[in-house]
């Protein structure tokens, strides 16, 4: 979709009359920083675009800016808020809970906030999973522990049972922390409340480590992924350096988009192959991988391969495609298949070879959040609050252009970001592997 075809407007509760509580400066300082509703950051950032729309006498799109605004839509001494946090973890999951609680706690006044465990599943009753009171004593020290303290689940759930929960716990605001899952059932969730006429706002958070969320340019999560990442990336260079012949073989998350493979070899600039599923690649042939590996091995004496999990599944088509309960495709393990097949080939060669494969995923995304990650959640939760407490619905926090800004849910829905093989993140991977482009010229796989 061209950013021209979005529609950036952000749909509200109704009019926002309450002056906000920020307004009084305290103690605890506030008083000066609002935002006002006209502000607004561009989405296009190349002066060639923006002059190319104007010459077409189209208007620029841009995205509402985040932040409090001096109007607010709740009377904070009634209001009950909502947080869930939905799908797979990702380091930061506590940091936007704490960041939530303490702006609605100690800036906006509200005392009232449940903490929903185990995603959707914590709105239906048939599960029994209770619900947790948060406040700034419950969050004080859940920062250090990774994962998230609410839990988790992945499975859709009925979305007018969801409603009935909220009606029933009488909350103002829902806050949603999750991926291009969480925030398609946010959207949804969103619609049935404007079709029963309540006035419930729901705030999407973008989370994940693959950093996949559309018009989402980081997700928290993902540096301290790409952190972790380069720490097993660097751990296998070792393990291929000591041994004559040896080679460290790492898979990486990140579903079907390879940022996390691509940033983190570029983190530690002695991967030598990095393979992500927007570019495929031949495993046999005299340009395919495995040549090139064994050309690289017997020159240098070892090697290092970065392979994003969604890599490859062109090499499984004969299998059955499976989904997981959210309806996410269930990808087959292109590393074990790589271990396998580096294996054979050095030993029918008769070339002695020393393979260790690393797979680190469940490691990375299950830490707490580094000090970077940790700052961005700050930023991301408390402005997640002034969007909710302003009446504003169906949006998303996200970072884009260096700005928090408000994108509408259903158009972050639409498409999941993939890494563009032509741009410059992969030019950059591909100068500093030297990797070739692992094709070979007839290639079956071309036609
Ligand atoms: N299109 C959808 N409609 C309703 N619920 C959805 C939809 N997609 C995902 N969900 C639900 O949202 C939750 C999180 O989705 P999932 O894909 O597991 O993780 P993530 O949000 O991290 O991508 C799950 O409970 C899932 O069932
Ligand atoms: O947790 P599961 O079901 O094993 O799913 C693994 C998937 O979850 C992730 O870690 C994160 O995905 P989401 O953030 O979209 O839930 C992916 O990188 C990975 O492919
Ligand atoms: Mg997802």
């Amino acid at each position: 979709m061209r950013f021209e075809d979005i529609d950036t407007t952000i749909q509200t509760l109704g009019e926002a009359k309450i002056p906000s509580p920020l307004l009084q400066p305290t103690e605890r300082g506030g008083g000066t920083y609002f935002v006002d509703d006209d502000e607004r950051i561009l989405l296009h950032v190349n002066q060639k675009e923006v002059a190319e729309l104007k010459k077409r006498d189209l208007p620029a799109p841009a995205f509402e800016s985040a932040g409090p605004r001096r109007k607010i839509y709740f009377d904070p001494s009634k209001l009950r808020c909502a947080l869930v946090t939905c799908g797979g973890l990702c380091p930061g999951l506590n940091d936007i809970i704490r960041s939530v609680v303490l702006e609605l706690h100690h800036r906006y006044g509200v005392k009232h906030i449940c903490g929903i465990r185990h995603g959707l599943q914590g709105f239906i009753p048939k599960y029994g999973h209770s619900t947790v009171d948060l406040t700034p004593e419950s969050v004080v020290s859940i920062l250090d522990k990774g994962g998230s303290i609410l839990g988790s689940s992945r499975g859709d759930q009925d979305i007018e049972e969801i409603v009935d929960s909220l009606e029933r716990m009488h909350i103002g605001i829902l806050f949603m922390i999750g991926g291009d899952g969480t925030l398609a059932a946010a959207s949804k969730i969103a619609d049935a409340i404007t079709t029963r006429g309540l006035k419930i706002s729901v705030i999407g958070i973008p989370k994940t480590i693959d950093n996949d969320v559309y018009l989402v340019a980081r997700s928290f999560g993902f540096d301290t992924a790409v952190d972790i990442a380069t720490q097993a990336i660097s751990g296998a260079h070792n393990e291929a350096e000591a041994y004559p012949n040896g080679i460290g073989l790492i898979k990486l998350m990140g579903r079907e988009s390879g940022f996390l493979a691509a940033t983190a070899a570029l983190a530690r600039q002695d991967v030598n192959f990095v393979l992500i599923p927007e570019v495929s690649f031949d495993i046999d042939g005299p340009n395919g991988f495995l040549d090139n590996l064994e050309e690289r091995v017997t020159q240098r004496g070892h090697a290092v391969v970065v392979v994003a999990e969604g890599a490859g599944q062109e090499f499984f088509l004969d299998r059955q495609t499976q989904h997981d309960a959210s309806g996410n495709v269930k990808l087959y393990d292109i590393g074990l298949l790589l271990k396998d097949r580096i294996l054979s080939h050095f030993q029918e060669r008769g070339i002695p070879m020393s393979l260790k494969y690393i797979d680190p995923s469940y490691i990375i995304r299950s830490l707490p959040a580094n000090s970077n990650d940790r700052v961005f959640c700050s930023f991301l939760g408390r402005d997640a609050v002034h969007a909710g407490m302003s009446g504003k619905t169906k949006l998303v926090v996200s970072h884009w252009n260096n700005h928090f800004v408000h994108v509408p849910m259903d158009q972050v829905i639409t498409q999941r970001k993939k890494v563009d093989p032509a741009g410059k993140l992969w030019a950059t991977v591909l100068e500093a592997t030297g990797q070739s482009s692992l094709k070979n010229p007839t290639s079956p796989n071309e036609e």
